[in-house]
């Protein structure tokens, strides 16, 4: 536990969320909306002309590399930092306004935070640990409150064990229903699963998922895994240097990227270079539509992997031929590097097919390109 975590515990209960006596009503309007802040530590711009709003009961994930800025609008929205320009409204109340005096204090914001640390308290029950955000509910209330969150997320067996015989996801369950047993406006969750092991972060992902709209949550996850992020979210803002790149439905953001950055962000990518004619641009894997670049444009293409579909050819073995170098088992999908000719060029490319498609080296192959993931920008 860091000190500003074990300092933010122990100011207000349930881990960052204020106490409050019952479930608030839904807030009209957004439940969260960061207007026109930004922000400098020295020289870094951590925060440059955000504008981003949660819907009730929205999942709204931030998203980007290490370092672009996510972790602080979250600082902003929970109240542990204030922005040097910009306002933030939870529901329809000002809570900070940097040109003027408003601010309200991160106790009295009714905002859920959970770290990717449980921070939970160790000399009290799981019980009573969900429970520690309701001070003013009844001892029944309170209890029928936790038993019942607890149960969501299949913990009802251990509410009256001790958090230090809990593994770390369950651990983290408990500080999820800690956070959500006084319904906040709005969850902030900050990595909350990438202390986890692979396997039991998709079972918590997937029980938090169900348990936030259960609850009709409006909730800003933090996290810098693109499959996390479409895992989890209604809408998706990608962040980069302190910006907002693009935000959106994770099907926008994934099939419409409006950067590269974006495309590269979601995975690997084979890219090739060409000046656009005819409103298209020639690759290797055939032209590709241009959009609204006009001819002569230096384009950069970027092709996902899978919008490569092989089929092996019959044949002899032929390198004046598209043919495989290597072919590897992902699980789900296979994964193959590829020699493509074009004329008498080659690149090396790769393709994720479905299944279980293992072609051997030297093989010769066909290459179909799906256009619909492949995307071309100005170089
Ligand atoms: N209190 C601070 N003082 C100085 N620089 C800071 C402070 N807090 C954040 N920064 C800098 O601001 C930038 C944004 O940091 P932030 O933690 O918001 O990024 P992030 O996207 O959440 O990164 P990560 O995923 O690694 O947590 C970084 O360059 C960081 O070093």
């Amino acid at each position: 536990m860091s000190a500003e975590q074990h300092d933010l515990v122990s100011r207000f209960p349930a881990g960052g969320v204020a106490a409050v006596q019952a479930p608030c009503p839904t807030p009209s309007g957004e439940a969260l909306q960061l207007e026109s802040i930004s922000h400098r530590f020295d020289t870094v711009t951590a925060a440059e002309d955000i504008n981003l709003s949660v819907e009730p009961e929205e999942l709204l994930c931030l998203l980007g590399p290490s370092g672009c800025g996510k972790t602080t609008l979250l600082r902003f929205a929970a109240g542990l930092e204030r922005p040097q320009q910009g306002r933030v409204r939870i529901g329809s109340n000002l809570m900070s306004d940097a040109a003027g005096s408003t601010w309200t204090p991160p106790e009295q914001r009714q905002v859920g935070l959970v770290f990717q640390d449980a921070v939970l308290f160790p000399h009290l029950s799981v019980l009573d640990n969900v429970g520690f955000g309701l001070p003013k509910m009844s001892a029944r209330e309170r209890e029928q409150r936790s038993r019942a969150l607890l149960a969501q997320l299949g913990l009802a067996p251990f509410a009256e064990s001790f958090p230090h015989v809990l593994s770390g996801g369950q651990q983290q369950r408990v500080a999820l229903a800690r956070a959500l047993a006084p319904s906040p406006r709005i969850m902030l969750l900050d990595e909350p699963f990438s202390g986890l092991d692979a396997r039991l972060r998709d079972r918590i992902r997937d029980d938090t998922l169900h348990l936030l709209k259960r609850n009709g949550t409006a909730t800003l996850l933090v996290t810098h895994d693109p499959e996390e992020a479409l895992f989890m979210a209604d809408r998706i803002a990608v962040m980069r240097d302190g910006r907002i790149v693009q935000q959106g439905t994770p099907t926008d953001i994934y099939c419409n990227p409006q950067d590269p950055f974006v495309v590269r962000f979601f995975g690997d990518v084979n890219e090739v270079r060409g000046v656009v004619g005819d409103g298209r641009v020639e690759t290797p894997l055939g032209p590709v539509d241009a959009g609204h670049l006009t001819d002569g444009t230096n384009a950069q293409v970027l092709i996902r992997p899978e919008a490569l579909s092989v089929e092996k050819r019959s044949g002899p073995i032929d390198h004046s031929h598209s043919h495989v170098l290597m072919s590897r088992l992902l699980g789900g999908a296979s994964f193959i590097h590829l020699c493509v000719h074009q004329g008498n060029d080659e690149f090396h490319m790769h393709a994720h097919m479905p299944g279980v498609f293992l072609p051997q080296r030297d093989d010769p192959i066909d290459i179909h390109l799906d256009q619909s993931q492949a995307f071309v920008f100005p170089a």
